[in-house]
């Protein structure tokens, strides 16, 4: 069995008065993907955060490669490309130049054929020197995804990857997600969208004020539709 990449056990997250969720355990490993399934404020944002370092937990751990994570540390850096709700740019900066700067600095041979990869595939191809401020904000969604791809990573942590994209964009997020984890790379992510989650065919975890229960893909369409 593969040693997972990225072990939750008993997380318990919240903003210092008292949990959010159920406590949550999981491991992902190369070539998994996992969902977060819930009602809006279930914590999956919450979760999220405190996976990737951004908040401590108010009790349990959640491990990278084995040790406790810490998003200030080089290889947690190499190691973790992550999407979550905030919309984060250079207002000065054009698609293009965003995306060539994320991928030099993580140190990518040839950014420049890797850019024009991920402009075509998030659809940005006819926006690459447009800077944030010119672009629909279903756009800027693309632009914030498409950094995620041209970086190096093993692991991809996404929130809400379906927000703001149109029909076309999220049929084809599930197959970019897919090759993901084909590729041997991790893929964690909350999601609203049934469709997307039948397209993964991933197992989820459902939050909850109780427990937290690991559903197969159709218990979790089951689960958010409760
Ligand atoms: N910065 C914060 N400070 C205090 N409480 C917060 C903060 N952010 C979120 N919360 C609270 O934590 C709970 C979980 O929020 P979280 O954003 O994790 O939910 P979510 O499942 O991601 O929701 P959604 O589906 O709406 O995105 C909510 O009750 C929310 O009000």
């Amino acid at each position: 069995m593969t040693a997972p990449l990225l072990t939750a056990s008993a997380l318990t997250v919240g903003y210092g008065e008292g949990a959010v969720c159920a406590p949550v355990s999981f491991a992902v490993g190369p070539g998994d993907v996992l969902a977060l399934v819930g009602p809006n404020g279930s914590g999956k944002s919450t979760v999220l955060r405190s996976v990737l370092g951004l908040l401590e937990p108010l009790a349990g751990s959640v491990e990278l490669d084995g040790r406790p994570v810490d998003e200030r540390r080089a290889e947690h850096r190499a190691a973790v490309a992550a999407v979550l709700d905030d919309d984060a740019w250079f207002p000065a900066l054009t698609t293009r130049e965003h995306l060539l700067l994320t991928a030099s600095g993580h140190g990518v041979h040839e950014p420049g054929a890797v850019v024009d990869d991920a402009l075509d595939t998030f659809g940005l191809d006819r926006h690459g020197d447009a800077v944030p401020t010119a672009l629909s904000s279903g756009q800027r969604r693309r632009l914030l995804l498409a950094a995620a791809f041209v970086r190096p990573r093993r692991l991809l942590v996404l929130d809400e990857p379906e927000q703001r994209l149109d029909a076309s964009l999220r049929r084809r997020l599930a197959d970019l997600l897919r090759a993901e984890a084909d590729t041997g790379r991790a893929v964690l992510l909350a999601t609203h969208d049934p469709v997307l989650l039948e397209a993964l065919d991933a197992p989820a975890l459902g939050l909850g004020d109780e427990d937290c229960p690991t559903l197969t893909p159709a218990q979790a369409v089951a689960f958010m539709g409760r």
